[in-house]
């Protein structure tokens, strides 16, 4: 991945936990150089300390984009360093749940573009989704910039308006926990059904994996991937009944869930 800005700016990361993390490591693996990176993290990992990167050194007086991954109950510790950075031509880009561009136009000022993300950790393995939506000063050549990036570590996707980020926290930023929720469920399942722990849980790792692959390579509607799996009055008809059940089946439950998650992200928001 080659971004001549970020080679000759520098690129800064904030915040390099799970999510900081899963994307340098992406980006590192895609050619990034490592000397145009500064990280500040107050406790880094092994693996971040092995990298060639800058740590917790000063920051450079104009990098091309700064990445704000620290939780968002972290911000107010955070932010006050990067205060300087406002209006230098600096993008931000946050993948913060919750954290409104205003929040950041209030620091920073509005004269700096602000780009707010939700990436989700498939991103360490390069099959991340990530949602992106940018103040009124960023401009296409800006949004270009982190489609590059971001593109580096799954798709890429624009929303028309800032409002729209918390459905999609809901929906896919927290939507990898909630598929390995249902991983622990199916081989919770296999196992009261007699079946050993190492045989559930490969069976069920293996069978969201493979249904999950088949609809993304496929491209083919879930419902008619569902319905080749289910034959007349067969085993699957019988499962489907008590899942797809109209009351207490999957489709309120995960309704309720995504819910949940997208009034949380709100709530944050709300500060
Ligand atoms: N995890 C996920 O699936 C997703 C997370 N996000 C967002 O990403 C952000 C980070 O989440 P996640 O990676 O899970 O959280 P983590 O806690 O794993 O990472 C945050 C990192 O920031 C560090 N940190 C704390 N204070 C500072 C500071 N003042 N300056 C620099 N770094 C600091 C933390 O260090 P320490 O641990 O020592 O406190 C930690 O390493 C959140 O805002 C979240 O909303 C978005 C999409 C998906
Ligand atoms: O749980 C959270 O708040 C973050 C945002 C999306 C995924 N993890």
């Amino acid at each position: 991945m080659q971004d001549t800005e970020i080679a000759r700016r520098g690129l800064v990361l904030l915040g390099c936990g799970k999510m900081g993390s899963a994307m340098l490591e992406g980006w590192l693996a895609r050619g990034l150089p490592p000397a145009s990176v500064t990280v500040r993290d107050p406790k880094p990992s092994d693996w971040l300390e092995r990298q060639d990167v800058h740590l917790n050194t000063d920051l450079p007086d104009a990098p091309a984009l700064v990445l704000v991954a620290v939780k968002p109950q972290m911000m107010a510790d955070a932010l006050p360093d990067l205060a300087a950075l406002g209006g230098s031509g600096t993008l931000f880009l946050s993948v913060a749940a919750g954290v409104s561009i205003a929040t950041y136009e209030d620091l920073l000022g509005d004269g700096t573009p602000v780009i707010r993300a939700m990436p989700n950790t498939p991103a360490a393995i390069g099959r991340g989704i990530t949602a992106i939506v940018g103040n009124a000063r960023t401009t296409e050549t800006h949004l270009q910039q982190a489609e590059l990036l971001l593109s580096a570590v799954g798709e890429v996707v624009r929303l028309e308006e800032e409002a729209q980020i918390d459905a999609v926290t809901g929906v896919s930023g927290s939507g990898p926990a909630y598929v390995f929720h249902m991983i622990e469920c199916l081989a919770a399942a296999a196992e009261a059904e007699g079946l050993a722990p190492d045989l559930a849980l490969r069976l069920a790792r293996a069978t969201v994996a493979g249904a999950g692959a088949l609809a993304m390579e496929t491209g083919t509607d879930p419902a008619e991937l569902r319905r080749n799996v289910t034959s007349p009055n067969g085993t699957t008809q019988a499962g489907l009944e008590v899942l797809m059940d109209d009351a207490a089946g999957l489709k309120p439950l995960v309704r309720r869930t995504v819910a949940a998650a997208a009034d949380r992200a709100r709530e944050l928001g709300r500060g």
